[in-house]
């Protein structure tokens, strides 16, 4: 089932339970005594909003009554009283947007923080990219980006409005019933040859005129909530796809993919102009009705109470009063109507933070199938099964071990699964199972180095401060990896990930590990984009590190003189179909060089 289906299906205590599962933990964090004293304030001032909007009406009804009457000390007196009234109006709101405004950016702050550490740990951010391939069955949450930047602030600002809104207009509504009932008088009118009379008809009929108006709005904007929900997603791959070609401007304008690219970015601008429009007539319909019935409600009570005017039962200030009360019972009353497409994008902007809670909740609570010891004194696995997301299995039931002082040479077809192997070591791998030991600060080089913006000294020690190195060290790494030209450039600041050659890049992942000097090293494919000469020296200088820290390596490298450097092989060859390997597609070789 899509999301947007589910989207839909939702009842609406179902949303409620959940708007509520993704607000408490704020009310109930470290932050809870300040964040309740805030949200208690807001709730004081917009009762007291309600209060001056009673005084409001009362002195509606005393203003127009001196002007009927033409009594000017009364009109000049209650000309004083309105500056008292909008002051207060003036002071209450401004205070309660400040206020609001600061539990909201708190709130956000305390969420975006929270889901920012769920999701950065235990390899969240890894495994939950993995699912969403693994399942493609829009179960798995897509653009997480999208989920802690914008989300998270339209959950808060929207959570916080349309509840303090519908706050306001249940004790509008409140007290304005009671003020509209006092003024109504009843309606008299005879059926069947009996007369009946309905005490406070202004209250019934206003609440009549909503629940019509109401109805017709649930029925006209309800496809807005997946239409809503839709637009979001639409707008996030149309994102996600620019920061794609962004990210990958040299190798598309290479490959002269701009057409292809171009061609992508109109697909997903297209969906989301379509739904866009979409989206637009929805809100034309509903616009169309919501004003509609916005405007008929200026003139309906004056309709309705101009005959006990005109007979005299009432002044003008009554009749001023009735207009006006009747006037905030219907605002009330259509709330709802008026927040209709507000409360669409809430609801899917609620789905989509539950989905992605959810997920990472599952995440944390999933058992481990494989049993992991990082701090073993030699690499060991026992009855290790490795699979592909979809189940395929790569291997199973390997039994595999290196001691210090070893250097093993990992090889076998490409696609066989040699970096899984090691991603499997690493304890990042979701699909394996079997137990696994690993030394303590065993490093794993992967084949494409992740190298951060920011200055070469950052990049260079990267992800440990820089601090943790003299420069001479920095410099000295640099120099090894073969790379000294960069050694007088420890400060510059580059997008290096763009400015370096490939090669380049191994080198300055090489550098890195020299500087952290392990013991135990996984390397992938670190060399492939380097010459014979400087692999030869780079791997000679990284084996004889890891020999004198007592430690050993393991290599993955598809060229054959790189097996120069390693005393041991390792091979994953392919079974055929019906092959006594646990039904995996390879099957691990094992041989001294
Ligand atoms: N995130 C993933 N989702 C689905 N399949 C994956 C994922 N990562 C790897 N694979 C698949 O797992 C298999 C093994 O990939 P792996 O990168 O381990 O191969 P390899 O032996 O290191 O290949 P190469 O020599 O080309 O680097 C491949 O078929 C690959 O498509």
């Amino acid at each position: 089932m899509s999301l947007s289906v589910t989207a839909r299906a939702a009842t609406f205590a179902q949303v409620v339970k959940r708007v509520f599962a993704l607000a408490a933990p704020y009310f109930r964090s470290e932050e809870k005594w300040r964040a309740r004293a805030m949200l208690l304030g807001i709730v004081a001032l917009n009762l007291f909003y309600v209060y001056v909007a009673v005084l409001g009406n009362q002195w509606y009804g005393r203003f127009y009554d001196a002007l009927q009457n033409k009594d000017s000390a009364v009109f000049w007196r209650e000309v004083g009283v309105f500056g008292w009234i909008a002051f207060a109006n003036i002071a209450v709101q401004v205070l309660k947007f400040y206020v609001t405004q600061l539990l909201q950016l708190r709130w956000r702050t305390w969420m975006t923080r929270d889901y920012l550490s769920r999701w950065m740990s235990d390899r969240t951010f890894y495994h939950l990219e993995l699912a969403r391939y693994a399942n493609n069955d829009g179960q798995a949450p897509d653009n997480p980006d999208q989920r802690i930047q914008e989300d998270m602030q339209l959950f808060t600002d929207y959570t916080m409005t349309l509840s303090m809104g519908l706050l306001n207009a249940v004790v509008t509504l409140v007290s304005f019933v009671g003020i509209l009932w006092a003024l109504s008088g009843s309606f008299a009118f005879s059926m069947g040859g009996s007369s009946y009379q309905i005490a406070g008809a202004m209250v019934w009929l206003a609440v009549a005129y909503c629940v019509v108006g109401t109805v017709i709005t649930h029925f006209i904007g309800r496809p807005l909530i997946g239409t809503n929900f839709r637009q979001q997603r639409f707008e996030a791959d149309f994102r996600h796809h620019l920061v794609r070609v962004r990210e990958y401007s040299e190798a598309i304008a290479l490959d002269k993919g701009e057409k292809v690219e171009h061609g992508q970015l109109d697909l997903r601008f297209g969906s989301v102009l379509r739904n866009y429009l979409v989206l637009i007539k929805q809100q034309k319909n509903l616009i169309t009705f919501t004003s509609f019935f916005g405007q008929a409600a200026v003139i309906f009570p004056f309709l309705v109470a101009a005959p006990r005017f005109f007979s005299g039962a009432i002044q003008l200030g009554q009749l001023m009063q009735i207009s006006s009360a009747f006037g905030k019972v219907q605002d009330s009353l259509s709330w709802f109507v008026d927040n209709y497409d507000r409360v669409a994008v809430w609801r899917a902007t609620t789905d989509r933070l539950t989905s992605f809670d959810d997920a990472m909740r599952a995440h944390a609570a999933r058992s481990q199938s494989l049993e992991r010891d990082g701090t073993a004194p030699a690499l060991q696995t026992g009855d290790l099964t490795v699979a592909l997301p979809n189940g395929t299995s790569l291997l199973a039931g390997a039994a595999l071990a290196v001691q210090p002082g070893d250097s093993v040479l990992l090889q076998g077809p490409s696609g066989s699964g040699k970096s899984t192997l090691f991603r499997t070591f690493a304890g990042i791998w979701p699909f394996a199972r079997g137990h696994v030991k690993v030394p303590e600060g065993a490093v794993f080089m992967p084949q494409r180095p992740y190298v951060p913006d920011g200055t070469l000294r950052n990049a260079l020690a990267y992800p440990q401060p820089a601090a943790n190195y003299s420069d001479a060290e920095l410099r000295q790494a640099l120099v090894d990896a073969l790379l000294p030209d960069l050694a007088s450039r420890l400060d510059d600041s580059d997008a290096w990930s763009q400015k370096l050659s490939g090669g380049e890049q191994q080198r300055l992942s090489i550098a890195r590990v020299l500087l952290k000097k392990p013991s135990w090293l996984f390397a992938d494919e670190i060399t492939s984009a380097l010459d014979a000469e400087a692999e030869g020296v780079l791997y000679k200088r990284l084996s004889d590190r890891v020999k004198a820290a007592g430690g050993a390596m393991v290599s993955i490298a598809h060229r054959a003189a790189v097996g120069d450097f390693h005393n041991q092989r390792w091979t994953l060859v392919p079974q055929l179909e019906g092959a006594p390997a646990g039904g995996a597609r390879y099957r691990l070789e094992t041989a001294a060089t």
